[in-house]
């Protein structure tokens, strides 16, 4: 099947509403989530460690099921709509080496010393001429071997990999941090004219803000689950007047620290609380099912 079974529409790339998620009977991971990014959008999304920018592009990507209206990719719910990643519509590149490449559905851990070209042209319909520009966007030399070769290497593969097929949304999970500066400078322009070029879309989550500055067309920054600010990069007005990306998420992060500390500290009362009861003795429980819970 191929993505022709989907002429081009007006419709948002990325469209989430009133997302709330969490993980079986775990705590909410996302909370109220709403975003829309249209064809051609750059969305980089961050926020502090643990804010839920992985979980979030997971969501997107279609490894959690959400409710089919929460999530829509392309028009299609990103979860119950498979031809999403059978055609490369849409791609994933996360921090781990996934079986599939470039997109949803896979999770195995590489296995074999296979070889950059083994692996490179072992993808499925790939163009030669799309193939060749990446190979020499991400300098690759085709001989290097999965098991010797270095992390940024590895990567340089696997990005290259996910890149092969022409997607029309990608999400990207801090996929440039082993790339070395020129490496990731380039990739970031490579991005760029996909969007502009060819109205593909990308949601990037990173830490690294070097040479971003002039990227982004929106921005999404999380905090405990919750898309806190976000929007038209233009509508953001902390970024306003060449306002250093860098410097300003700084200052976000440094308050948002200083809230979550002074919420700890005025709950330290009901915090001795919880941690008096967590040390009583488990009470006893009939079943085995109930056990488990103690
Ligand atoms: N399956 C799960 N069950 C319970 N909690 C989870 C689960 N998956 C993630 N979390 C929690 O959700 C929160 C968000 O995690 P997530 O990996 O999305 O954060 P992040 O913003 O990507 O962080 P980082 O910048 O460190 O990569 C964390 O507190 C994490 O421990």
């Amino acid at each position: 099947m191929t993505s022709s079974h989907h002429p081009p529409t007006d419709l948002p790339s990325v469209l989430v509403t009133d997302l709330t998620y969490k993980a079986g009977f775990g705590p909410v991971l996302l909370e109220n989530i709403n975003l829309d990014l249209p064809p051609g959008s750059r969305c980089l999304l961050c926020g502090a460690n643990g804010a839920g920018k992985t979980t979030l592009l997971q969501v997107l990507a279609g490894k959690h099921m959400v409710p089919p209206s929460a999530v829509q990719i392309l028009g299609r719910p990103a979860f119950h709509d498979l031809s999403l990643v059978t055609t490369g519509d849409l791609g994933y590149l996360g921090t781990q080496w996934r079986s599939g490449a470039g997109t949803p559905g896979g999770g195995q851990p590489l296995k074999g010393n296979l070889s950059a070209r083994t692996l490179i042209y072992g993808v499925q319909g790939a163009d030669p001429a799309r193939r060749d520009r990446l190979l020499r966007l991400l300098d690759i030399d085709l001989e290097w071997t999965m098991l010797s070769a270095s992390d940024g290497q590895r990567r340089r593969v696997q990005i290259a990999m996910g890149l092969l097929l022409p997607y029309k949304v990608l999400l990207l999970d801090e996929i440039t941090v082993d790339m070395d500066v020129l490496g990731r400078l380039d990739l970031l322009h490579f991005f760029k004219q996909e969007c502009e070029e060819r109205g593909a879309s990308i949601v990037y989550a990173t830490h690294i803000f070097d040479g971003l500055e002039g990227w982004p067309t929106h921005l999404a920054y999380m905090e405990g689950g919750k898309v806190v600010k976000g929007g038209l990069w233009a509508g953001i007005h902390e970024l306003e007047g060449g306002q250093r990306l860098l410097a300003t998420v700084e200052q976000w992060l440094l308050k948002e620290k200083k809230e979550r500390r002074a919420a700890m500290a005025a709950g330290g009362c009901k915090q001795d609380a919880l941690t008096t009861a967590a040390k009583q003795p488990a009470p006893m429980m009939p079943s085995r099912h109930m056990a488990y819970f103690r």
